[in-house]
């Protein structure tokens, strides 16, 4: 009987997923190699504990190639269309938490909210001969939230592997949809939050693939382990 655990490897929310299971009184020993991505853990039995990017714990957590993983709630939704189907947030953690907003140039004076936002979606083709170009790596969360929540058709996704916020000024789309947290790099880059444009208030979180075949003794061990952050109520 074991469980595997996948952590963060490097980033920023590493060192608190490493405290919050401290917490939770499960140790993680790092290894002597420190390219290794096993680690092992004192603190709890059969559990396995591996080390993995955040974005690909979102991925291996989809696959069910993982029983658990901690990440980002912002990567889990946006990697898993169905998350509530695939997954389930076992525990928010309390750090890493950061939004996932749309935001335009502060140019824009006109546009405060997604309903303007719709307006100048709509009339964009006629007033600039193309649509409405948005940058994120949030596609999937951009498509819910700007045509299933709002009725946005007229748009199109730019896809943005980095310096998101840069795109409006750089010429390559027209608004962002991106994670922030302090709201510095928005304000750097003249860029304003509408102010129903919060798609999602993202945490670090437990999360369990939920599609998994699992023994009786490994569901057992997980009702165990989940008792032990008992943080706040997913
Ligand atoms: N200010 C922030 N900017 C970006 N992400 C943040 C911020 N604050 C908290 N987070 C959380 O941290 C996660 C990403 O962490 P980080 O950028 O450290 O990962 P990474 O190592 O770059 O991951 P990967 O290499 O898989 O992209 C985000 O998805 C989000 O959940
Ligand atoms: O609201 P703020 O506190 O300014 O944080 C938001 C910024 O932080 C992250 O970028 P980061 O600089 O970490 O680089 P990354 O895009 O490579 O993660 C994120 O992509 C935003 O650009």
């Amino acid at each position: 009987m074991t469980l595997t655990l996948a952590i963060p490897s490097k980033g920023r929310l590493k060192d608190q997923c490493v405290a919050s299971l401290a917490a939770a009184g499960i140790t993680v020993i790092p290894s002597d190699d420190a390219r290794s991505y096993r680690t092992r853990v004192e603190g709890t039995d059969g559990l396995e504990v591996l080390l993995l990017s955040a974005s690909e714990i979102a991925r291996e957590l989809r696959d069910g190639a993982i029983d658990l993983g901690i990440t980002g709630e912002d990567l889990l939704r946006e990697t898993m269309p169905d998350f509530d189907r695939r997954g389930r947030i076992l525990s928010r953690l309390g750090f890493g938490r950061a939004d996932v907003v749309v935001a335009v140039p502060d140019a824009w004076i006109d546009v405060e909210t997604m309903e303007d936002l719709h307006d100048v979606a709509a009339g964009f083709r006629a007033a600039h001969g193309r649509r409405l170009r948005i940058a994120t790596k949030y596609w999937r969360l951009t498509q819910g939230f700007f045509t299933r929540a709002h009725g946005i058709q007229s748009y199109r996704i730019v896809e943005s592997l980095g310096a998101t916020e840069g795109a409006p000024a750089a010429g390559s789309a027209d608004i962002i949809v991106d994670i922030t947290s302090t709201g510095s790099t928005l304000t750097a880059n003249h860029l304003r939050i509408l102010a129903d444009g919060t798609i999602l208030r993202s945490e670090a979180c437990l999360a369990l693939a939920a599609q998994v075949e699992r023994s009786a003794d490994d569901d057992a061990a997980l009702t165990r382990l989940a008792a032990r952050f008992a943080a706040k109520p997913a």
